[in-house]
């Protein structure tokens, strides 16, 4: 499968998934030919540029609505050839067309145990929250943010005195793990989403 990975920022999550993905050893069925920033200058394209792989940097505010915004991006996931969509710290809110048009062919990871902290700050309202345990989700995008179907999570501890920066780091590590069993969970069909946006697993 043809893999496109959408990114804002560092890419440590993208990185993960170029590991996976990349190593023979894996005979991983998806294969990432595109990766595709809102933001120039981030790290997470020159991990793609190390890696080979074909970048694209599509700004937001070059466009007069999101609706166009999503437009282009759409248009070239489905130049590429583009299967499965990974949203990997891509910081935009899609709109139902585009969610539409991918569903149960994209993924989220969202660091927080969801249903718990949705939105953009989670770790900071984890520690708020005072919760013991978090950790990272992965999920189908639908068009209500972080409401997704749930595909995989992994926990962690929360410490006393953790920060936003601490706690996020420590998510990360899991992150880097669940996200690609994820997306070979996708890509060789042993999950897909069932028209009740439900997981079906297929075993
Ligand atoms: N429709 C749909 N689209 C998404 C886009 C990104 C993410 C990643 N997680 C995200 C969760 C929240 C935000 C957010 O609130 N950003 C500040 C507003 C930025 C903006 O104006 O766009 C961004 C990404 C998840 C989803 C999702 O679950 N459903
Ligand atoms: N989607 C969230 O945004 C962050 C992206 O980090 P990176 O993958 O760009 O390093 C990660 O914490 C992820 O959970």
């Amino acid at each position: 499968k043809k893999v496109g990975v959408l990114i804002s920022g560092s890419g440590t999550n993208l990185q993960a998934l170029i590991d996976h993905t990349q190593n023979k050893s894996h005979n991983s069925a998806a294969e990432i030919t595109l990766v595709v920033s809102n933001k120039a200058d981030v790290a997470g394209l020159t991990r793609a540029q190390r890696a080979g792989i074909k970048t694209l940097v599509i700004k937001h505010e070059e466009y007069k609505s999101r609706k166009d915004f999503d437009a282009a991006v759409h248009e070239q996931l489905v130049l590429h050839g583009i299967d499965i969509v990974c949203l990997a710290g891509f910081m935009r809110i899609l709109t139902g067309e585009f969610v539409d048009k991918w569903t149960g062919r994209m993924l989220n990871i969202h660091p927080s145990l969801l249903p718990s902290f949705k939105g953009a700050h989670a770790q900071k309202l984890a520690i708020e929250a005072g919760v013991r345990i978090s950790g990272c989700s992965i999920h189908f995008v639908s068009e209500e943010v972080d409401g997704g179907a749930l595909i995989a999570q992994e926990s962690v501890p929360v410490y006393p005195g953790d920060t936003e920066a601490t706690l996020a780091e420590r998510i990360k590590t899991v992150e880097h793990i669940a996200y690609p069993k994820a997306l070979e969970l996708l890509a060789s069909e042993r999950i897909q989403l069932g028209t009740d946006g439900k997981i079906v697993w297929n075993w």
